[in-house]
């Protein structure tokens, strides 16, 4: 192994530190930031990811706040909720998590969210707000994937300018809307989206700076079709049952084998997962702070 770790966990911690100290300021002008989320059904992973929300909430001093429904609620139960969350003035931010049960229109649930109290930045308000504004600083909720991805590359001292970088998937929450925030000038990359579509996925992953891999296939990028000291982020989840333990654990789109000729490889876990995590608090504190007229 020659690539040296992105670790998301020890940079999450960081950043979390920080976030613990701006809640701490609001406090002294007498504002609690909540997250509120709203949880539909009893999807195990769900839960746990919800779990750990409320659990980073209390870690930073935020305020946070649960609506959960049953597997069975209707379109118009959920949308009753997104209302409650729009109107609670305790609730300064909040997610619908997903994915929603099958049946229930999904992107009609997301268009009610108020877009000023998007935690998730994935309102098309918001993104739109990123197409619209490109050169302008962003006052509105960034999605919380892709910042984490950037975050956590510039956090480890690699300069995002003039690079090109490969994202591999097309997903609303990491594919469609990361080129948004990596061709901002702020960051100023070069961005080449590929998906099933794409003709040569190697040609255009061999001559990348940065791969973003979120295909959500395991395994798919390997070390041939990567470029020698390139930065690879595995965003991919797929679940899989240890043949040896019998155990599911997660796994990523990145081979271990790519460790070899890459300079620096994210781990999953242990990547950008708690950094999406810790870039939702992020949102939730930027906003009250905006808000505040402190940012
Ligand atoms: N409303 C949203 N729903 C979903 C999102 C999202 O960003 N907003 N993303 C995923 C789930 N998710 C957060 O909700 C999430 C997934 C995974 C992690 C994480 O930290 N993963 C760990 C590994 C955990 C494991 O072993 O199972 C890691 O990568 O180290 C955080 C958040 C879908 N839904």
């Amino acid at each position: 192994m020659t690539a040296q770790l992105l670790d998301g966990k020890a940079t999450a911690a960081g950043i979390k530190a920080e976030l613990t100290e701006r809640v701490a300021a609001l406090a002294a002008r007498g504002i609690r930031p909540g997250l509120g989320t709203l949880l539909v059904g009893d999807d195990p992973g769900s839960q746990w990811y919800v779990a750990g929300k409320h659990k980073d909430c209390a870690e930073v001093g935020i305020a946070s706040l649960r609506e959960d429904l049953p597997a069975d609620a209707t379109q118009e139960e959920i949308e009753a909720a997104v209302r409650r969350l729009n109107e609670d003035p305790a609730c300064t931010g909040f997610i619908v998590q997903l994915p929603l049960p099958a049946g229930i229109d999904t992107n009609r649930v997301l268009e009610l969210v108020d877009p000023d109290k998007d935690a998730d930045g994935l309102h098309p308000t918001n993104l739109g707000r990123l197409v619209l504004r490109v050169s302008e600083p962003v006052t509105s909720p960034l999605p919380c994937t892709p910042r984490g991805i950037i975050e956590l590359v510039e956090r480890h001292g690699i300069d995002l300018a003039g690079a090109d970088v490969v994202v591999v998937g097309r997903g609303v929450t990491v594919g469609r809307s990361i080129g948004l925030l990596l061709t901002r000038r702020e960051v100023n990359a070069t961005v080449t989206l590929t998906h099933t579509g794409t003709a040569d996925l190697a040609e255009h992953t061999r001559n990348a700076d940065v791969i973003i891999a979120a295909a959500g296939v395991q395994g798919v990028i390997t070390a041939d079709i990567v470029k020698p000291g390139a930065v690879v982020v595995d965003v991919g989840v797929s679940r899989v049952t240890d043949p040896e333990t019998g155990k599911s654990r997660v796994t990523g789109d990145v081979h271990p084998s790519v460790l070899d000729v890459a300079a620096w490889v994210s781990p999953n876990p242990g990547g950008v997962g708690p950094m999406t995590r810790a870039m939702l608090l992020s949102n939730v504190v930027d906003s009250a702070e905006r808000a505040a007229g402190m940012a």
